[in-house]
């Protein structure tokens, strides 16, 4: 008999939202939300606090079921995925958290060394129990991220920067084809957040991963991200690439995100203040924003 011949998808795709709508019995988290990211793309969700953004980053690997619509990720449909096909995706799909997530007590290598742990049988304690190619890779992932000289250290010695970077390193032990990250700056200081978002985009680019990153800083997203997916109160109100906005259409962006005018003056003169900084500091950056309008 002959055999079917195997094919093999390529998936354009990487992300395809259709009419998801997310109710938490009387709240309505996301509704009728339609969007597809394709694969490779680096995007900000964009959105205040309680927007639901979360709630959409955690039906990429169905960490949330749907009320109603569909969610497709590499080609599959996450929401109808069980056991060891939901495992598969979600190895396919790394995720760094606000709290970074990391166990305290551990070795910075530990931590590490648990994301690979989907593609292990059998419990793991202390380094030597983990195969030695992936020690290796693990500390070739530690290097990339700057902290190849913390390996051996407790994970709570290290600053909140530090400990997101290796949140970067765990999830890059995955091999993952996408990258979500959901409010991944939200508790460190601003040096630390640059760094952060730099070295998100940076692995992304030299990876090409799919990068889905939830933000609630205009200016950042706007600086950071290829495409800025805007939500507010469940609902998709904006959907833009980021190259070559001019002033008129980055206020308007504040307008979509925001709920109220106070916010929306408040974020009006967050961003006058930004720009005046940004062309101080180099007015041709400014220039090439189109900021000025
Ligand atoms: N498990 C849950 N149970 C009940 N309500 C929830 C749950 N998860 C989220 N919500 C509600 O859904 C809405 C969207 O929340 P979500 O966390 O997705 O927003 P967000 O934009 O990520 O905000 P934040 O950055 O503050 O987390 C909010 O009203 C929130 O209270």
């Amino acid at each position: 008999m002959a055999h079917a011949p195997v094919i093999q998808h390529q998936h354009s795709e990487a992300i395809a939202v259709s009419h998801l709508s997310k109710d938490f019995g009387e709240v309505r988290a996301l509704s009728d939300v339609s969007l597809s990211v394709p694969a490779g793309q680096i995007a900000v969700l964009l959105g205040l606090s309680g927007s639901g953004k979360s709630t959409l980053l955690r039906h990429f690997n169905q960490l949330e079921l749907p009320s109603a619509g569909e969610v497709r990720v590499l080609g599959e449909r996450v929401d109808a995925l069980r056991g060891k096909e939901l495992r598969r995706l979600r190895s396919r799909v790394g995720v760094i958290f606000q709290q970074f997530e990391l166990v305290p007590s551990l070795s910075v290598m530990e931590n590490v060394l648990t994301g690979a742990l989907s593609r292990l049988t059998g419990p793991r304690l202390g380094l030597v129990s983990y195969p030695k190619a992936l020690r290796a890779k693990a500390l070739d992932h530690l290097e990339r991220v700057g902290l190849g000289g913390k390996a051996f250290q407790r994970a709570d010695t290290l600053s909140g920067g530090q400990q997101q970077r290796v949140a970067i390193a765990r999830a890059l032990m995955q091999d993952p084809e996408i990258l979500l990250a959901d409010e991944p700056v939200a508790s460190l200081d601003p040096e630390s957040s640059q760094q952060v978002m730099n070295l998100i985009r940076e692995i992304g680019m030299e990876r090409s991963l799919t990068v889905v990153c939830s933000l609630h800083q205009v200016e950042l997203a706007l600086s950071w991200g290829d495409r800025i997916i805007g939500l507010r109160a469940g609902s998709l109100v904006l959907d833009t690439p980021t190259e070559g906005l001019g002033k008129e259409q980055v206020m308007e962006i504040y307008g979509q995100v925001a709920t109220s005018t106070a916010e929306i003056r408040a974020v009006q003169d967050e961003l006058a203040e930004a720009v005046e900084q940004l062309s101080a500091a180099s007015p041709d950056a400014v220039r090439g924003r189109n900021l000025r309008g």
